[in-house]
């Protein structure tokens, strides 16, 4: 404490009260809020969709120290959702840029940028210093051991997560009792039902909606305004009431991680989190090249030569209608994969001699009608683009747009 003339207060750099001023007047939060926020550290981890806007806030809010883990880099296609990132930052560390940014929006904290991955050999090492965890990931392993770690350390772990027009927002390790991401998801989800946001798309503002809520769990909970109850926020940006709330059990004592012998700290470094997740996605492309279909698998240049042979061949865009509304190469037909799976038959012509080329966007869906294509058992020759239309792109035609 310092004294003045004009009475005591505590020690809050001048300059920190006009810029805290409308948080600080809160009831409830008052001068001591600050104190706690100047007083606590956060680690984010994955300055994405979600990481940015949370990093936004924890900054502005005036979090003492921001730890911010992530190990990819800028790329054009973030800038839609990730607005920590601008155009002169593409090809720079995710971490970096982010830091920057929240730098120049708040000098007078303290910033740590990470440009490993977070790994089982290395999380609790970076976790350890800081007070709140904030899951900004798009990956089951990374949740787990996320989840893990902050178990074992005894600290709240404030996890979001955001696809298409729908997101979802939980705190774990709540006070004594609150649950853990083991308790409510004690398996992985099956490899098919998850997808990134580049294979499943997703609105930014969704993320902006989920990243910002992190922030504020964060901030409630560093000052005590948090309620201490553990409940799953479901939001849905297209149905009315946006938000749904889902009340969670306390932690339960049979969960292998927080329960009753549970996980320990040694434990974390010797799990595979990946392999408990079902294994690394297949490689899908060598899997077309040696799946024993000779010559099953065309690449971009061989598709150039084919298509301006001029030879009989039935060109088929197996991408969802709105992705084939985006671009396409002329003469191709769209059936999505959906509809090629539901009946395969009813999608080839006649002429069994004839040679049926598929694409899609990366070169994996094209693979998958391929096959059941083939499955028919026709003399068809039936071959896919590797690499897909992105490849295309890459490889043939600069000029044809890919998202
Ligand atoms: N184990 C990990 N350690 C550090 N960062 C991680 C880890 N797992 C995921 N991330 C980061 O989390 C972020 C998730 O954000 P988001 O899904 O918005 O971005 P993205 O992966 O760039 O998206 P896209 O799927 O469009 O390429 C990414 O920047 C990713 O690098
Ligand atoms: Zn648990």
């Amino acid at each position: 404490m310092e004294t003045t003339g004009h009475g005591e207060y505590p020690k809050l750099h001048l300059e920190d009260y006009p810029r805290y001023g409308r948080q600080m007047i809160l009831d409830d939060f008052g001068l001591e809020g600050q104190l706690k926020l100047q007083r606590s550290s956060v680690v984010v981890i994955g300055a994405g969709g979600l990481g940015c806007p949370a990093l936004q806030y924890l900054a502005a809010a005036g979090v003492g120290r921001i730890g911010i883990v992530d190990h990819d880099k800028v790329e054009l296609s973030n800038l839609q959702r990730q607005v920590l990132h601008n155009e002169g930052t593409i090809g720079v560390h995710k971490s970096v840029s982010a830091a920057d940014a929240i730098h120049k929006l708040n000098s007078r904290i303290q910033i740590d940028a990470v440009t490993d991955p977070l790994h089982s050999s290395n999380a609790v090492a970076l976790l350890q210093p800081y007070d709140v965890i904030l899951d900004c990931t798009d990956n089951a392993p990374t949740r787990y051991l996320l989840s893990d770690t902050a178990v074992s350390l005894g600290k709240p772990l404030v996890s979001g997560a955001a696809q298409k027009f729908e997101g979802q927002l939980c705190v774990y390790n709540l006070g004594e009792d609150g649950p853990c991401y083991r308790c409510i998801f004690p398996n992985p989800p099956a490899m098919e039902m998850v997808g990134t946001c580049e294979e499943t798309g997703v609105l930014g503002a969704v993320t902006g909606v989920v990243g910002t809520m992190q922030a504020l769990e964060a901030i409630k909970i560093i000052t005590g305004l948090h309620d201490g109850k553990a409940s799953l926020l479901l939001f849905s940006a297209l149905t009315m009431p946006f938000f749904r709330s889902i009340k969670l059990r306390a932690k339960k004592p049979t969960c292998t991680s927080c329960g009753e012998g549970g996980m320990k700290l040694g434990a974390i470094e010797e799990t595979d989190y990946v392999a408990f997740c079902g294994g690394l996605r297949p490689n899908w492309e060598e899997r077309g090249l040696s799946a024993g279909h000779p010559g099953s698998r065309i690449r971009a240049q061989e598709l150039k030569t084919a298509l301006e042979s001029g030879t009989k061949v039935t060109l088929i865009d197996v991408r969802p209608r709105t992705e084939f509304g985006i671009c396409r190469l002329p003469g191709f037909k769209n059936i999505p994969l959906t509809q090629v799976l539901a009946n395969p038959a009813s999608h080839l012509s006649e002429d069994k001699n004839s040679r049926v080329l598929v694409v899609c966007r990366l070169g994996n869906d094209s693979q998958i009608a391929a096959d059941a294509f083939r499955d028919l058992g026709s003399n068809i020759i039936v071959q896919d683009l590797i690499g897909g239309l992105r490849a295309w792109s890459r490889d043939v035609d600069p000029h044809f747009p890919i998202y």
